[in-house]
């Protein structure tokens, strides 16, 4: 019986329909609003999908970690009017706790690495792929929950760390076929703006609000937003220099604004100058108009986004300094991004770059391969069908793992070497 009163009218109803038909009324067989089922043959789409980010963490030298999905509500409680704050999946327990579902998983993240303090030895390199979820309106359709890969770097004050994620990023979209002709990722740094409304006289603490703002102007035309602003103390003085400022199209442009002492300015610089030497600079545009949603990022931020512009972002991510400060710790460096499951699987079935995940394939001869690989103790087995053939790539499967990925051609024996020697 369910503990509500609700519960029990609705458990009585069904009761007495039952009595008065001699038939029980048959089960919703959908799953809840917003939220999926994974049958096996998703499964093996998803196990693809993570086994790639598992992958890419590991050979970027992260390690992986967990937390609840269900956190104390005060997690997220901040005011700076973001919308996953305002869609929490929310509630007060049975002990009277006010609960939250997570929405993101930085703040967990956050609350682990300030309870192991000064023992963590840094710099701290973890990822995980959690389950997040948010309470919205069904009006517009949307999905309650994504699963959502975390990566993030904890005490690297240095441009460095930005460079690693982007490469992590980068490595994942080669791995699964995705070029820099498909994708881009957006860059920018939210000191830009912080030098900006400083210069002006805006109080630091209306910075984090501002920037959230500011991320609407994607969806929102500006007066939507202009009362807002207004209500932060932004005159409209302010408001046209902001989106001047948001306009500018090159770090050139950037220097006439900011002047060549910008410490937001040498930061853009050097990370374009490390994703050469990485390289994968082909993958980066510099986009003064990028600031992201999440009130705590402090410097550089980005976004993958598919370039016929078809899609939501891909991905996203950036600098967040201070927020062990706001759960009242000692501040420690840090960024990271998420990146989630449902948008670069849109991407990957529209580039047509899934892999057939038909469990029918694995017929006699594929039994008959795996057999003798046991017998032989091989610890891959590399496939070469009629769809590998056509894109180019094999399928290395690692037996010992069950993980299976794409591989170019030219890459196989390197690959298996890192694999033998990891
Ligand atoms: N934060 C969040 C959670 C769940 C989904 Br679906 N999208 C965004």
């Amino acid at each position: 019986m369910s503990g509500t009163s609700q519960g029990r009218a609705s458990a009585a109803v069904a009761q007495s329909k039952e009595k008065s038909t001699g038939k029980k009324e048959k089960l919703d067989l959908k799953p809840p609003k917003g939220t999926r089922d994974f049958y096996p043959e998703d499964m093996r789409m998803r196990n693809w999908l993570f086994g790639h980010w598992k992958d890419v963490a590991r050979l970027h030298g992260f390690e992986e970690y967990d937390a609840p999905v269900l956190e104390s509500e005060e997690l997220y409680i901040r005011k700076a009017g973001e919308e996953v704050t305002q869609q929490l999946y929310n509630f007060e327990d049975k002990g009277e706790r006010r609960v939250s579902l997570r929405p993101e998983m930085t703040p967990s993240l956050a609350r682990m690495v300030m309870a192991r303090g000064k023992s963590l030895t840094l710099p701290v390199k973890w990822f995980s792929i959690p389950q997040c979820w948010r309470y919205e309106r069904m009006t517009r359709g949307r999905r309650r929950e994504h699963y959502q890969w975390n990566m993030d770097i904890w005490g690297v004050p240095g441009i460095e760390a930005e460079a690693e994620l982007l490469s992590a990023i980068v490595t994942f979209f080669k791995r699964v076929g995705i070029t820099s002709q498909d994708v881009g990722i957006k860059v920018n740094s939210r000191a830009v703006l912080s030098e900006v409304l400083t210069a002006m006289g805006v109080p630091a603490d209306k910075f984090a609000a501002t920037c959230v703002l500011v991320d609407k102007l994607e969806k929102v035309k500006l007066d939507d937003i202009r009362g807002e602003m207004q209500e932060l103390g932004l005159t409209d003085e302010i408001i046209t220099k902001l989106v001047a400022t948001l306009s500018i199209k090159d770090l050139d442009a950037l220097e006439q604004t900011l002047g060549n002492g910008s410490k937001a300015l040498a930061q853009l610089k050097q990370l374009m100058e490390y994703a050469e030497a990485y390289g994968f600079r082909d993958w980066l545009i510099f986009d003064a108009s990028v600031v992201r949603g999440l009130a705590y990022y402090t410097g550089v931020v980005f976004e993958g986004f598919d370039r016929k512009g078809e899609l939501r972002a891909i991905c996203g991510g950036g600098r967040y300094d201070e927020l062990l400060a706001t759960f009242g710790g000692e501040p420690l460096p840090a960024v990271g991004f998420g990146f989630g499951d449902a948008v670069i699987a849109e991407l990957l079935k529209d580039r047509n770059l899934l892999p057939n995940f038909d469990n029918n394939k694995e017929d006699k001869k594929m039994k008959w391969a795996f057999k003798h690989a046991e017998r032989l103790g091989a610890s891959h087995l590399v496939i070469i069908g009629e769809d590998e053939i056509a894109k180019g790539i094999v399928q290395v499967k690692n037996l010992a793992k069950g993980e299976q990925v794409e591989v170019e051609v030219s890459k196989v024996s390197d690959f298996i070497a890192e694999q033998l020697a990891s």
